[in-house]
């Protein structure tokens, strides 16, 4: 998919699992959710397009969505210990580096 569909399905399934009760609906969410990170690996932001591929920027946007898998990697092993309180509050991780990404790389 284009980055803007991944992007948008970050977004339509981080609200998913906000909103999410038990544990199979909470990992179904942050599976899409790593679907659609890894997916964005293969795009380069608009910003970017003009850049080789290892150019720095280049690089430093595949590590941030590299820290967004890690990340969603450590919610989704809290959902399996029936933690999902603590895994919401692990979450929000999830936006810190959206909006340190976003300023960077959109
Ligand atoms: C939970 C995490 C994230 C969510 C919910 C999210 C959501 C979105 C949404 C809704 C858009 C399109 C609308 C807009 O421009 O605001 C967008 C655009 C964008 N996002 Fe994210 N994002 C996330 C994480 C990231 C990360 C980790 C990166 C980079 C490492 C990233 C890079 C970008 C870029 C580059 C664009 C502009 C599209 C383009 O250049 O083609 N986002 N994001």
């Amino acid at each position: 998919a284009d980055l803007d569909t991944d992007m948008w399905a970050l977004a339509k399934n981080y609200k998913a699992f906000h909103k999410s009760e038990n544990t199979s609906d909470a990992l179904k969410s942050l599976d899409a959710m790593k679907f659609a990170a890894n997916d964005a690996k293969q795009s380069v932001p608009n910003k970017l397009k003009s850049l080789a591929k290892d150019d720095v920027q280049v690089v430093g946007y595949q590590a941030g969505l590299d820290a967004l898998i890690a990340e969603i990697d450590k919610t989704a092993t809290l959902v399996q210990a029936n933690q999902l309180d603590q895994a919401k509050n692990e979450a929000k991780n999830l936006l810190t580096i959206r909006d340190e990404n976003h300023k960077k790389f959109k």
